[in-house]
């Protein structure tokens, strides 16, 4: 395929020098596409195929192979005939007979596994079964985080297969694959919707760019790069041009992000509309026609009445006055065509009419007074946000104007919301939003108008909200989305984190997330949890004795501590002499260590974790439950090994 590629003449196809530019760029594309990947094997798996009428045998890899004749030699793992390898089992061999997975040491073959799907259970196969899937999930991790589709579980699958109609919202304990079911199920996507998806598009939202920058290595290793991914504070912010250098208070935050707030930017984008008391006089040559003002008020009411966005009503106005013109002109026995209506349409009275009652809004302009205009805000709040409320969100000093006025991150989503109600936001084919559970109903809904008319896969762990806002039920999330309707999956077979170390996290959930069923663990690791006491001087020294001790072994290691404790941390570790990074930086072989603020923590994992001082990290949020929550995110980071090292006594929950 690739020598076919290269030897690609289009001297004689192309008839212009633009022409041969664009074929040769496919062309070179296509030979990228093609390259050799040290490390990553053309396939993983086999399915051998009871006769039907004749036996057939497939390999399956990351993408499609043909030989010389065009016969295809692999097959692509999102291809309808690659299903059986992710779903076939013995209780429905969906006509597989055998099924190979590949083991692969550095691209090198050094494993298989089969499972006869047909014959009765051998002695031996079902203990080796789920051997390389344990060898892929503990291969130690260097880089970013890598796909999972040689190892797909039948629960991921179905979800990674949900047809691109359908929004499913996925609640997963940690590592139970979310993020990988939610980039696999675009990969998926893709392939089976490429020209309907490149037409509209697909977004991955994740929490943070550190979480962005672990991520974003997977699609393109499944050869899809046209996915754009971003953290909804940066879509809004790209949206709406508002720059955010403020911050909310919590409280001010929580009313901010709540859904009420969209009837109030909804009353406020129409307040300027006011009905016509005065007629409408239009010139034209030598005749007048006059619009009564009852007239008008009635153009004006059914718009409003009519639920289309604001700026389309406002386009729509001096065509419904111009149309009433040219029933008067008609009547007087003129025969007026479109291009009349157009011109009338822009007739200065016409202009002045609708400048005067549909005035132009300004999403930011009037975001930015709602909030410092304690009259306004009154107005369009009434019956929805009571006195104290409307105190909490006022601005104390009004900034001059849009470009010096300090936005917070909250404001820039009402913004947002304002310039939908204005102008409808073009929407997306698919949207991925992962860790879910931390946006507000107002964030919510900027995420559903991306995909209005498109379909969303919603990821998220009720008990990790973390958030003031954090959602309580996926129900109600989804309705915010504007997809109640969409199905709820449960994801509770972990395979990041081992046994020991899930069950120990597991005591937090009748703290944090009571409704919530406790994660299983596909791999036990005794040893993999270790809880170490020691005096208050010495905790740091024996932080940074215990990094050093997961570091002695393969793999990426992470030291999450209370956002306060990283600069006391990273002194320690610079005084010992220990390089270490930030979340989202490359780590090599120099530096393995990053040094991770709790808060940051979240969709992140290492092979080995050291958790210094489990109650500073509960102590760094502003509630108990919150607090509670960051540290079940802490505790369930590590795929190998978790070190514990605490001076003060363990949080409540964790000491039984
Ligand atoms: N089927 C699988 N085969 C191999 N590895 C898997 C599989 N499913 C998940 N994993 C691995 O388990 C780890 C956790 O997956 P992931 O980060 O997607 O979980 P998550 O549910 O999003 O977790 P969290 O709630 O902590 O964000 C990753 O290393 C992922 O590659």
């Amino acid at each position: 395929m690739r020598r076919d590629a290269e030897s690609l003449d289009i001297s004689d196809v192309t008839t212009n020098w633009v022409n041969a530019q664009v074929l040769q760029g496919q062309i070179e594309a296509r030979i990228k596409a093609l390259a050799d990947l040290s490390g990553t094997p053309l396939f993983f798996g086999r399915l051998d195929r009871l006769p039907d009428p004749e036996p057939a045998r497939y390999y399956i890899g990351r993408r499609h192979v043909h030989d010389a004749d065009g016969d295809p030699m692999v097959i692509d793992w999102r291809a309808p005939v690659s299903q059986p390898f992710y779903r076939a089992s013995r209780r429905d061999p969906q006509g597989v007979e055998l099924r190979r997975r590949f083991g692969y040491t550095g691209g090198e073959l050094t494993a298989y596994e089969d499972e006869h799907l047909t014959d009765p259970v051998g002695p031996a196969e079902p203990e080796r079964t789920g051997e390389l899937l344990r060898r892929e999930i503990e291969r130690p991790r260097t880089g970013p985080m890598r796909d999972i589709v040689a190892t797909i579980q039948p629960e991921q699958d179905e979800i990674v297969r949900t047809g691109v109609e359908g929004t499913v919202c996925v609640q997963g304990a940690p590592g139970t694959g979310k993020t990988a079911v939610g980039l696999h199920r675009v990969a998926y996507l893709l392939y089976a919707h490429r020209e309907r998806l490149a037409r509209t598009g697909t977004l991955v939202i994740g929490p943070n760019r550190s979480f962005l920058r672990y991520i974003e290595q997977v699609l393109p290793a499944l050869g899809e790069l046209a996915v754009a991914q971003t953290t909804v504070d940066d879509l809004v912010a790209a949206a709406t041009g508002i720059e955010v250098r403020g911050t909310d208070g919590t409280a001010a935050a929580r009313i901010k992000g709540d859904a009420r707030m969209a009837e109030v930017l909804r009353r406020a984008v129409r307040s300027g509309v006011t009905v016509p008391t005065e007629p409408c006089v239009v010139v034209r040559g030598s005749r007048r026609w006059r619009i009564p003002a009852h007239e008008l008020a009635e153009l004006v009411r059914e718009l409003l009445d009519r639920g289309i966005r604001y700026g389309a009503a406002r386009e729509a106005l001096p065509r419904r006055v111009a149309h009433a013109v040219l029933v008067r002109m008609e009547r007087a026995g003129e025969a007026p065509d479109d291009r009349v209506q157009d011109a009338v349409a822009r007739n200065p009275a016409v202009k002045a009419l609708v400048r005067a009652v549909w005035p132009e809004v300004d999403p930011a302009r009037l975001v930015l007074r709602l909030l410092s205009d304690a009259d306004f805000l009154a107005e369009c709040s009434a019956g929805i946000l009571t006195d104290e409320e409307r105190e909490t969100i006022r601005l104390p000093r009004p900034p001059r104007g849009v470009r010096s006025a300090k936005w917070s991150a909250a404001d820039a989503v009402l913004v947002d919301e304002a310039a939908d109600l204005v102008r409808r936001t073009p929407s997306l084919g698919h949207v991925v939003l992962d860790e879910a559970q931390d946006l507000s109903p107002m964030q919510y809904r900027a995420v559903g108008r991306r995909c209005s008319t498109g379909s969303a896969t919603v990821l998220g762990d009720l008990a990790q909200g973390t958030t003031p806002w954090a959602t309580a039920a996926w129900a109600e999330a989804l309705s915010h989305l504007g997809k109640p309707d969409a199905a709820v999956e449960e994801l509770t077979r972990g395979f990041r984190v081992p046994r020991e170390v899930i069950a120990y996290a597991s005591r937090l959930l009748p703290h944090i997330a009571p409704g919530l069923s406790e994660a299983t663990s596909v791999r036990d690791a005794p040893g993999s949890l270790r809880v170490r006491a020691v005096g208050a001087a010495e905790l740091d020294g024996a932080v940074v004795a215990a990094c050093r001790e997961a570091l002695e072994r393969e793999g990426s290691v992470g030291l999450i501590a209370a956002d306060a404790r990283v600069p006391a941390l990273a002194a320690a570790l610079d005084a010992a002499g220990q390089a270490h990074v930030s979340p989202g930086a490359e780590t090599d072989d120099g530096a393995r260590l990053t040094l991770v603020p709790a808060t940051l923590a979240k969709g992140l994992e290492y092979d080995h974790v050291v958790l210094d001082e489990p109650a500073a990290v509960v102590a760094g949020e502003p509630d108990e439950r919150t607090g509670l929550r960051r540290l079940y995110v802490a505790l369930t980071r590590a795929v190998s090994g978790l070190a514990v090292v605490h001076a003060a006594p363990l949080p409540r929950p964790l000491s039984r």
